[in-house]
């Protein structure tokens, strides 16, 4: 493994140990500052703009929750981890630590229960993550944050509050000067109306950390063509975007396994009159590599902060120790001592005070 892969990796560690600990940002405890100061890839788009699809394309497998209305209540840090050639795939839930999921059903299953554990079945959200990391060969070492996806209109059984609610947990991820936007836009609306891009530029004016992926390229109308969008002429970001076939929902109802998902999406972009001089720098493949490329980059050039972070984390934290005293014994003999030696310091001192009055 290379340096900068086990520098994502020490990453998702740490990315890990904070929500143990209880801080996923925004939380005013003690530790707040170190998930802040990680790099993130937050995935940010508009109800149906493609966003599940793209991460499953990105992880080459079905997993997540589907269905109508808001399916994503609590961000997902998923953290995919390559492994050898040949290796089996599995994936491993933070709160499950000791379960190996190889059926990957399964694991959709589980963050469908574990939402609902949090949050009741009440369609409501909450902004504690789960975390979820993926082995497998196929993919690139990468974090991504899935977040609900922006909406305009509460619908049956959920609370009006719940449009801001959304909004205001996204903006929580994206306007960290630390995190990498990945927009997604579907290609079939006019990118004016992007609720993606409207909150990106929001909080990334310059673009600088923004990365636009259109989606549904294959559904705009005939005749129509997202190039001034692909090279930038419509919106510009300083990164590059990326156009994505992802499967139709006749792909899905198919069982269209997502290997021959993206081959038939390469064959679209190496065919296509519009896009094939585009061809390598498109589609979910490209995107991932080009993702976990950009997150090395932006770790190396963290490093520095977040190992002062980390220290100035366990310094406080000592001096918390050292001011809570010495730890007290769990068993029954220990801390009978303990009371009785602070029984004896009291008596000394109030021996003294009497001696001294
Ligand atoms: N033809 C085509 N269909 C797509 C494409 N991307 C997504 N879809 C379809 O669009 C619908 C919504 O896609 P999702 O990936 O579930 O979108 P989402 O943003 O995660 O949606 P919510 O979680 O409900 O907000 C599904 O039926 C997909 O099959 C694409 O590139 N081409």
């Amino acid at each position: 493994m290379s340096t900068m892969e086990s520098l994502i990796g020490l990453v998702n560690r740490i990315q890990r140990a904070c929500t143990m600990l209880g801080d996923y940002g925004g939380g005013d405890n003690a530790f707040s500052s170190l998930w802040e100061a990680l790099p993130t890839v937050a995935v940010v788009g508009g109800q149906s703009s493609g966003k599940s699809s793209v991460l499953e394309s990105i992880v080459g497998r079905d997993f997540l929750p589907r269905g109508s209305g808001i399916v994503t209540r609590r961000p997902l840090v998923l953290q995919l981890h390559k492994t050898g050639d040949g290796s089996k795939e599995y994936a491993e839930f933070l709160h499950l630590p000791r379960r190996k999921f190889t059926d990957f059903s399964l694991v959709r299953q589980e963050i469908q229960d574990e939402t609902d554990r949090m949050t009741g079945k009440t369609k409501q959200i909450s902004p504690v993550p789960i975390h979820l990391s993926i082995y497998s060969p196929n993919v690139v070492n990468l974090t991504l944050i899935d977040l609900p996806g922006l909406t305009k209109v509460a619908i049956d059984g959920q609370p009006e509050s719940i449009v801001q609610d959304i909004e205001m947990m996204v903006r929580s991820y994206v306007e960290k000067p630390n995190s990498i936007i990945l927009a997604i836009s579907p290609a079939n609306q006019d990118i004016a109306t992007s609720d993606a891009i409207k909150l990106a530029r929001e909080v990334d004016p310059t673009g600088e950390r923004t990365f636009g992926v259109l989606t549904k390229l294959d559904l705009m109308d005939k005749g129509t063509d997202a190039l001034d969008v692909l090279e930038g002429r419509s919106y510009r970001l300083q990164q590059p975007w990326v156009g994505i076939v992802n499967r139709s929902q006749a792909d899905i109802n198919k069982n269209i396994d997502m290997i021959v998902a993206r081959r038939k999406e390469r064959e679209y972009f190496a065919t296509s009159p519009d896009y094939a001089h585009l061809a390598s720098k498109m589609g979910s493949e490209y995107l991932a590599k080009l993702l976990s490329k950009h997150l090395e980059s932006v770790i190396r050039a963290q490093i520095p902060s977040i190992t002062s972070m980390i220290n100035k984390s366990i310094d406080e934290l000592e001096s918390e120790m050292d001011h809570l005293g010495r730890p007290i014994g769990v068993d029954a003999g220990a801390q009978l001592y303990t009371i009785l030696e602070l029984c004896r310091a009291f008596d000394k001192i109030f021996k003294e005070h009497l001696d001294g009055g």
